[in-house]
């Protein structure tokens, strides 16, 4: 189980023609394993993301998630289950500059509409099982790219999600802190049994990956085991 796209079509208008960012589109990815995208700029990588992620609806095809087929669910459905099944972490780390750590993962809870009080704890064990411990009261400004990074991939993972989509993690990050943060990734997942799906133009850091798929043009052209 996890999150599934059958034969996915996503177009966009380009002049008096459609182009088509997402071309009969087959992927999945299951809970327990950190699964790669990647691909040219322009190949449909983003649009991938945004239609696994409920954020877009694609023309034709099914996204299915943990089995059931989300094809007919509505506006509403589609918003809640994002919010209670889904969790993202964008290409910035995208955090508030004025909210410390912890905040920034219950200002997520808080948009659920559920007591603060009783999330600060699970907020402060999450930071802390993600080495940042000694930086829970810390605001954005105080740390480094890569502790932005694992605070943005704390709060994603803050609803205890099935599905963890990350856009480009690595894009502000040196090598070894690329490594780490997708290191990170695969631990989460493996650990937590969350399907993780990321978008990346790293292929130096792929061994570290479960499954990887590349996209070329609208099309899924490749899925291969990254540690072969
Ligand atoms: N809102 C939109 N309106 C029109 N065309 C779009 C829109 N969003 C994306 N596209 C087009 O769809 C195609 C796929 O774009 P997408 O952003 O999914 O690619 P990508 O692989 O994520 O690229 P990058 O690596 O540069 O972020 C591109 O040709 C892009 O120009």
């Amino acid at each position: 189980m996890g999150i599934a796209l059958r034969n996915v079509v996503l177009t966009y208008p380009d002049g008096d023609a459609r182009l088509r960012a997402l071309d009969d589109v087959d992927f999945t990815a299951e809970r327990g394993r950190l699964t790669a995208v990647t691909g040219p700029s322009g190949s449909g990588k983003s649009s991938l993301l945004a239609v696994a992620g409920l954020l877009t609806t694609p023309d034709s095809g099914q996204v299915v998630l943990d089995g059931s087929d989300l094809t007919g669910a509505t506006r509403a459905q589609r918003t809640a289950l994002r919010r209670e099944r889904l969790g993202f972490v964008f290409q910035q780390s995208n955090l508030l500059p004025s909210l410390t750590a912890t905040e920034q993962l219950l200002a997520v809870t808080h948009l659920r509409g559920e007591r603060v009080r009783a999330h600060r704890d699970r907020a402060r064990a999450l930071l802390t099982e993600l080495g940042l411990g000694t930086h829970l009261d810390k605001r954005p400004h105080q740390l480094s790219g890569g502790q932005r990074q694992r605070v943005a991939i704390a709060r994603g993972l803050v609803n205890d999600p099935a599905v963890l989509l990350v856009d480009e993690p690595t894009s502000a990050l040196d090598e070894d802190r690329s490594r780490q943060v997708i290191a990170l990734l695969a631990d989460l997942a493996h650990d937590r049994d969350v399907a993780v799906v990321m978008v990346t133009h790293d292929l130096g850091q792929l061994d570290l990956v479960d499954d990887c798929h590349r996209m070329h043009s609208g099309r899924l052209t490749s899925g291969f085991p990254a540690r072969l």
